[in-house]
């Protein structure tokens, strides 16, 4: 099984309300995929389609080769799920709460849930009632994790943890990449999918705007430059870059800036012909991909300050 995750045309409307629209997409099998997409996006409404929680109006989804419709209850077997709205409420502690857990999923070794509890420092000794936001975050994804799932399928996972225990929990998404596992996350969090995804979807009003490795959604985008040279280079030495046509060498000639959109090859090519003194390039991030994707897809991605060399 190449893809675990298959989507094909899924459409989803809540009335009158489109939560989704001709959603296809194929998730590799041993890839962390990012989903990206603000507020109200469909990124929930797609995993929820995923688990069968809700159901298509039309279009089809396949997941580990199976119907969520129809294999429920083997898809949750093999999957493990964090709901963006995980809630855990009961008397009990949060040790007998993973226990209860386990005891669904066909057992766990308690060693396997103390190591995950431990790493993301959640006292398992603590009633569920009284924990904090972060903290049942936490619960859920140790119980999202423990089974070792051959997918995993995680809504907002990052939400409430703080910046250390978010670290633990992407060492925990590349370990189990690491293991061949599976990994769908959605998320706000450009710089947790930039670090861990190998690659990312983004969704807005329903629809998907892009599709891509993190490195290919960068190469279309457009890196302000400025170079120095050490004596004038002649105005036509830029002239006929590919992607450089937003250039300007000022009057002395020793100095170029502007823009330049796709691969820098060329331009590295045409600057080694002269004695180059300084360079200033951005490395455009996944956030501000992210942000031009969806705030108009018409727009060219942009990059901002942040200096790559
Ligand atoms: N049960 C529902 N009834 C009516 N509309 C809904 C329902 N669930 C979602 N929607 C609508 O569908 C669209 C997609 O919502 P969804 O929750 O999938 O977005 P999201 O990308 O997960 O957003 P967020 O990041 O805010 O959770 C939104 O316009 C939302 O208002």
């Amino acid at each position: 099984m190449d893809h675990v995750i298959e989507l094909r045309e899924l459409t989803k409307t809540y009335g009158t309300r489109r939560g989704l629209t001709d959603l296809s997409l194929d998730v590799r099998q041993g890839e962390v995929f990012g989903y990206l997409g603000p507020n109200g996006a469909g990124k929930s409404t797609t995993i929820r389609l995923l688990l069968d929680l809700i159901r298509p109006t039309s279009g089809r989804a396949s997941v580990l080769g199976l119907r969520p419709r129809e294999d429920g209850v083997e898809l949750r077997r093999r999957v493990g799920y964090l709901a963006g709205d995980f809630v855990c409420d009961g008397r009990q502690n949060v040790r007998s709460y993973l226990r209860f857990l386990a005891a669904l999923r066909g057992g766990v070794p308690q060693a396997r849930i103390d190591d995950l509890a431990e790493r993301l420092g959640l006292d398992q000794a603590t009633s569920i009632r009284k924990l904090s936001k972060g903290n049942r975050q936490k619960v859920g994804l140790v119980q999202a994790f423990m089974h070792q799932p051959e997918l995993l399928v995680l809504d907002e996972p990052s939400s409430g943890l703080d910046p250390l225990v978010q670290q633990t929990f992407l060492d925990m998404v590349a370990e189990a990449r690491d293991e061949g596992r599976t990994v769908f996350m959605s998320s706000h969090i450009m710089s947790e999918v930039e670090a861990v995804a190998d690659r990312v979807g983004i969704i807005r009003d329903g629809r998907l705007a892009a599709l891509d490795t993190v490195s290919n959604l960068r190469t279309g985008a457009v890196r302000d430059i400025e170079v120095t040279f050490a004596s004038p280079v002649p105005p036509e030495a830029f002239a006929a870059l590919p992607g450089a046509d937003r250039l300007h060498l000022d009057q002395d000639g020793t100095t170029l800036t502007g823009q330049i959109s796709g691969s820098p090859d060329a331009l590295v090519k045409a600057l080694a012909r002269h004695t180059v003194t300084g360079l200033r390039a951005t490395e455009p991030a996944l956030e501000e991909l992210f942000h031009s994707y969806y705030e108009g897809a018409e727009n060219a991605p942009r990059a901002q300050t942040a200096p790559a060399a």
